[in-house]
């Protein structure tokens, strides 16, 4: 046999397998699967095939069998890296026109990497600034600013959800509603949430607010010293959530968090964001359960949370109670499985959002006694001392109380909240706590001499002075609760606990921040998310009125 028919034969497994890893190419590209069965199939079986075909009918090779089997993978793989990493950064690529850092076009390991290390706020805010207001941040993902985007891509017609609740929760078919991508799967979970978040819904859970916000005023009044504002509000988001949706279970106010659940949601949530970032990759690092056991320790608390509830069955019309179709005249009980992920889903969404609502709220008004003292005054006007501050009767006929709560900043992500709602284009003095914005936007309030605006901020801004002044307010720019159909189905119940919660507290006490306490490093340190916030404490004193 001469030399030349021998190099071709063993280079024929080569070029097999080279040609063979453009088809998984081409599939994944065209057919986007986080099946970790389909990752299998498609990785393994071609080069297995062409090695077993190679040694089944070889008769002139010059290689050993296991060096065929290193050639046939090696090849398959790399061609199917390179392949990737090529059309990535192709002229080709559908985002190519799309500007950004190179390396985000390769993989979004990188913008994983910043996420986990809690700074994807401020990469965010810098990349959007150096490149403008779409940025490529990942192959095949775009960050946007610009806020007449927001309906197209997130109202009615918008674009389907994307995949990073799959990476976030490790399993691409155990997720909670929040992260189902089928629009019409996810409009039917959303079905009974909606009904157990109603207008309705959450008059009926209101006794059960006003019950933790007493609750809460009785432990703040037997304090004697500072207090960290941000621990209660933890603590009591956390048992009106329980309340709320599986009928009680926690008594965080009075025992503290013993279940160490805020440890819990803050490692859990550290290793979900990263994955959330790299799905592919989180549905086969959920396999090994060691590698990813704070994320796993959250998702079984949450499930043990359900699975507790579900075991117990109703006792008072919970949410539980409509998420398991009770509600329904012969309602069918939805599967357990679903069930689960929706306890899950309460138990992330429905308690740490509030707390950090709550805790910048009162950050805000800590650091503008003006704003603080006309929300004293609507307080007192409709909540005099003595008078049940409780109920939520008064709410509606108090317009401050609403705006106040409207721009807390910092919240859940994507579609940077934060980026969006801190460009000038979109509001005015967009860094300033300036609740009146919302009054003057609502008609509420007339732009006229009276109207106490952002001082410093306008002195040292080029608007002029104020006849030259131009409002600037873009609702559909207000991203806190998302916008379209996929928002926050809990927003009515959250204002509501919120205001009971605030309408209770400043009633009863007069707040200051603690001496000596320096509020400009609460801001940057608020800023380091995952998912949820992690919040500085709020150290506050305060004083019965
Ligand atoms: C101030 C408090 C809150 C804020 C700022 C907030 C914010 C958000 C945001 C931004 C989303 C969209 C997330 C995404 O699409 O990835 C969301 C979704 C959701 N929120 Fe809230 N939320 C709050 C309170 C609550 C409460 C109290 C509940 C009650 C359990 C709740 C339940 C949900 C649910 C179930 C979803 C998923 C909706 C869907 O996918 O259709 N949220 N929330």
């Amino acid at each position: 046999m001469s030399l030349s028919a021998t190099v071709s034969a063993d280079l024929q497994p080569v070029l097999a397998s080279a040609l063979l890893a453009l088809v998984p190419h081409h599939i994944f590209r065209t057919h986007e699967s986080y099946s970790t069965l389909a990752h299998f199939i498609l990785l393994s079986v071609p080069p297995g095939f062409v090695f077993s075909h190679t040694l089944w009918t070889r008769t002139e090779s010059s290689l050993s069998a296991p060096i065929t089997l290193f050639l046939c993978y090696g090849t398959y793989l790399s061609v199917l890296v390179m392949s990737v990493v090529l059309y990535r950064l192709s002229p080709v690529h559908p985002l190519a026109s799309y500007p950004g850092p190179s390396w985000c076009r390769i993989s979004k390991l990188w913008m994983a990497t910043i996420v986990f290390r809690g700074r994807q706020t401020r990469w965010l805010t810098a990349l959007h600034d150096k490149y403008g207001d779409i940025v490529r941040v990942g192959p095949n993902e775009l960050s946007v600013r610009d806020a007449s985007l927001i309906v197209p891509c997130m109202g009615p017609s918008g674009i389907p959800k994307g995949p990073n609740y799959i990476g976030s929760l490790l399993s691409a078919t155990n997720i909670p509603m929040v992260g189902i991508q089928d629009v019409d799967e996810h409009m039917r979970r959303r079905r009974p949430w909606a009904r157990g978040l109603s207008t309705s819904a959450s008059k009926a859970y209101q006794p059960l607010i006003a019950k933790r916000a007493r609750q809460l005023v009785n432990r703040l009044e037997g304090q004697s010293r500072e207090v960290n504002l941000e621990q209660w509000f933890d603590r009591l988001s956390y048992d009106i959530m329980n309340d709320m949706a599986f009928g009680g279970g926690s008594n965080q106010l009075q025992d503290g968090d013993t279940d160490d659940f805020r440890r819990m949601l803050n490692d859990g949530m550290a290793v979900g964001s990263f994955f959330g970032h790299v799905p592919y990759v989180g549905v086969w690092i959920g396999l090994i359960p060691a590698a990813v056991a704070p994320l796993n320790t959250l998702i079984k608390y949450g499930e043990a949370c359900a699975a507790l509830r579900v075991s117990q069955g109703s006792k008072t019309h919970d949410l539980f109670h409509f998420l398991n179709h009770e509600d329904q005249l012969n309602g069918a009980s939805p599967p357990q499985r679903d069930l689960v992920n929706d306890g899950i889903l309460a138990v992330i969404a429905g308690s740490d959002t509030v707390a950090s609502a709550l805790t910048s709220l009162f950050f805000c008004l800590l650091t503008n006694p003006r704003t603080y003292d006309t929300l004293q005054k609507e307080v007192d006007r409709y909540y005099p001392p003595g008078e049940d501050a409780y109920t939520s009767e008064f709410h509606r006929e108090m317009p401050y109380l609403h705006a106040v709560m409207a721009l807390p900043p910092g919240s859940l992500v994507y579609f940077s909240p934060w980026v969006i709602q801190h460009d000038s284009r979109n509001f005015s003095f967009p860094t300033e706590f300036w609740p009146e914005r919302w009054l003057i936007a609502s008609g509420h309030l007339a732009l006229d001499g009276k109207i106490p605006i952002p001082l410093p901020a306008f002195e040292s801004s080029a608007l002029g002075n104020r006849d030259n002044f131009t409002f600037t307010h873009n609702e559909t720019a207000f991203l806190s609760f998302a916008h379209g159909p996929m928002n926050c189905v809990g927003k009515g119940f959250a204002m509501q606990e919120m205001k009971t919660v605030v309408c209770a507290l400043v009633q009863r006490f007069r707040f200051r921040l603690e001496e000596g306490w320096d509020p400009t490093g609460y801001e940057p340190r608020f800023l380091t998310d995952h998912l949820v916030a992690a919040r500085p404490v709020l150290p506050v004193v305060l004083t019965a009125r």
